[in-house]
Parts: structure tokens; sequence; C-alpha cells
């Protein structure tokens, strides 16, 4: 009865509380739910946060960001794997390539990004977000340390070269109008937490310099990397 109660007084608060955002539904209110967030992340045995991947189509973002959801898998932690090309299917199906469609592309991502999180898990996001402004705008969603901006550093030859979709030959033929680094801008990140060069390197060192970085900053902790040993045994 006594954990039973001290559970339950432990509700979550809205996160949302120092954020100011455009309310234009004035009669809801927020509900304190009985889990807290810190209850979901005690649950997991590691820190909860999002790996932002952004770069050029063709940088890499997929393929690095599936290397380590599977790599973060494989080491016990919960995952899940956000991709823009899938999201664009489904929640965002209604938004096209024009500036402020790219925009509410990534505030909305950014929101589900924060449940995610809310939820205690280790998230990768595989989104273009050309935008420093919008980037910054989903770290400033987030608790302090819980936004990871990893930079899928490659030079547009070099994705033009891979071109995994045709589309950068399609953008050149003007088949496709605003295509990103040929007529839509994409603009560097300042300081990224993680910075991944796949033009020199695998793309197996390029989900480890991740993974690493994890390690390294005390997300991940020993007992994932312990269960992940003797299951290799
Ligand atoms: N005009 C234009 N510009 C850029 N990309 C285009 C465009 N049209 C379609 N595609 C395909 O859509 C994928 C990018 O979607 P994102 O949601 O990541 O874009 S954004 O963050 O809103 O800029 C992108 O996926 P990736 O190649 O994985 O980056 C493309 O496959
Ligand atoms: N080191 C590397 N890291 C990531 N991708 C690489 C690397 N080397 C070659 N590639 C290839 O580059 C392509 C990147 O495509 P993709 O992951 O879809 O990029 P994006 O999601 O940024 O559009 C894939 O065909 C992948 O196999």
């Amino acid at each position: 009865m006594d954990i039973f109660m001290s559970s339950l007084s432990k509700t979550s608060a809205s996160p949302y509380q120092d954020i100011e955002v455009e309310d234009k539904s004035s009669d809801v209110v927020w509900h304190n739910a009985s889990v807290s967030h810190e209850q979901r992340v005690a649950a997991q045995g590691h820190k909860p946060a999002v790996l932002w991947f952004t770069g050029l189509s063709g940088s890499g973002k997929s393929t690095v960001a599936n290397a380590v959801d599977k790599l973060l898998y494989d080491l016990g932690c919960k995952t899940y794997l956000l991709d823009g090309d899938n999201v664009r299917h489904g929640l965002n199906g209604d938004l096209g390539f024009s500036d402020k469609d790219r925009v509410e592309n990534i505030r909305r991502i950014g929101e589900v990004s924060k449940l995610f999180v809310d939820a205690g898990l280790l998230v990768s996001t595989a989104f273009i977000s050309p935008f420093v402004a919008d980037r910054d705008l989903v770290r400033q969603l987030l608790a302090d340390k819980q936004f990871i901006e990893v930079f899928i550093d490659t030079p547009l030859e070099v994705c033009e070269e891979r071109d995994p979709k045709g589309l950068y030959k399609k953008a050149r033929a003007g088949e496709i109008k605003n295509f990103t680094g040929i007529d839509s801008a994409y603009e560097l990140p300042k300081l990224p937490e993680i910075h991944v060069k796949t033009a020199e390197k695998s793309i197996k060192a390029c989900a480890e310099q991740v993974v690493n970085y994890l390690i390294v900053n005390g997300y991940i902790q020993s007992k994932n990397r312990a269960k992940k040993a003797s299951s290799c045994e």
C-alpha cells in the first residue's frame, strides 16, 4: 500500500510549463500521469536522449542512424528510430519541401522525439533538417543533454556520386525542385556534439563513433555493456 501511494505521489508534471508556445486550444488542461519521467528512466538503465542526425540527402543519415540503433538495441537499450522518408509516408504525409513545410516537419518530429524521450528511450532521428533555427528549437524543447546533434558531414560531390535514390540526377535535370544542396539551402551545424565524416571511414566506424560518445558521456551504464559481454560469451 505504501509503495503504491508513494509511486502515485510522484506524478509527471507538464514538460511544457517553461516553454512559450502559440496555444490555439486555451481550454485544455495538462493531465499529470501517475508514472513519472524519473520512474520511466530508472526502469531503462540508461539515460534518454535524441540523437539528431542531420545532413544532406545521401550523406548517410539513415544508414548510420540504423547501425547506431542496432548497436544500442544489442546493448540492451530501449530505442526507437524515426526516419524522414518513413515519417513522410504517415504523420507528415501532408508536407512537401518548401521552407515552410520543412519547418513544420521538424517541429512535429521534435515534439514526437520529446514524447519518446519522456518515455525514457534513446531516439535516433534521420532528417535533413536543413535550418539551424529549427534544430535549435528542438534542442530547446528538450532538457539539457537530451539533444545530441550528430552532423553527418559528407561533401555534396560524394552525396551526388552515391545518389542512392537517383534524386540528385532528377534535381540536376530540373525534375525535382527545391532539392537540398542544389536549389534549397543546407545550413551547417555550428557546434554539433558529434561530427561524423562518412567519406573517411566505414559505416561500422561511424556508428561506433556515435555509440562511444554515449558511453564516454555516461548515457549508457556499465550494466548494459556487461549484458552485451555476457550475451557474447
Ligand atoms: N526537394 C527535396 N529535397 C530534399 N529531399 C527530398 C526532396 N524531395 C524528396 N526528398 C526525399 O525526402 C527526404 C528528406 O526528407 P526530410 O523530412 O528529411 O527533409 S527535411 O528535414 O524536411 O528537409 C530525402 O531523404 P534522404 O535522402 O534520406 O535525406 C529524399 O529522399
Ligand atoms: N561511411 C558511410 N556511412 C554511411 N553511408 C555510407 C558510408 N559509406 C557509403 N555509404 C552509402 O551511402 C549511402 C547513404 O544513403 P542514406 O543512408 O540513405 O543517406 P541519407 O539518409 O542521408 O539520405 C548508402 O548507400 C550507404 O551504403
